[in-house]
């Protein structure tokens, strides 16, 4: 069974799941909005929550949305913290160098993935410890095989 966290939501139109299993509830857009090629645009959701402590929401683009038609939403995983109250925001961007992109209203620009998310303490140390990694990163295994 999967883990069900309830929500308090203020919203026209509530994020929704397309399938059962689904990771995202897809964020409908409160405008009418027309982006320019290159160009972002903050959209309105009309949607406010109140999540758990504990909890994170991340807004992260559709794939339908980028591979048709280029649009990504720029500071993807949007976090939403647990005490935010206001207005879920998402800024769409549009990558495609010739098409404008327009956003009505009810349209389905983003989606939403709730998680627990862990508040850490930073603790100063003098040395790490080993790992299989160590300092290797950025391209260290390269990309084929
Ligand atoms: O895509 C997003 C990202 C954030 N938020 C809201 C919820 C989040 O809790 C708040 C602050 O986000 P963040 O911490 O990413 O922004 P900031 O630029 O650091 O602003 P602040 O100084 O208010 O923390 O803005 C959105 O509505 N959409
Ligand atoms: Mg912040």
């Amino acid at each position: 069974m999967t883990d069900v966290v309830e929500i308090p939501i203020r919203a026209e139109i509530p994020p929704s799941y397309a399938h059962v299993g689904d990771a995202g509830a897809d964020l409908r857009s409160s405008e009418a909005v027309q982006i320019a090629p290159g160009k972002r645009v903050l959209v309105g959701t009309g949607v406010s929550i109140a999540l758990p402590e504990g909890y994170a929401a991340f807004i992260v683009p559709r794939s339908g949305l980028a591979a048709k038609h280029g649009i990504t939403v720029l500071n993807t995983p949007g976090t939403v913290d647990a005490g935010y109250r206001g207005e879920i925001k998402v800024t769409l961007l549009n990558t495609d160098t010739e098409n404008t992109f327009a956003v009505e209203v009810g349209d389905r620009i983003a989606q939403m993935i709730v998680m627990p998310v862990s508040r850490a303490v930073f603790v100063p140390v003098e040395e790490l410890s080993e790992s299989a990694r160590g300092a290797n990163g950025f391209g260290s295994t390269g990309i084929s095989s």
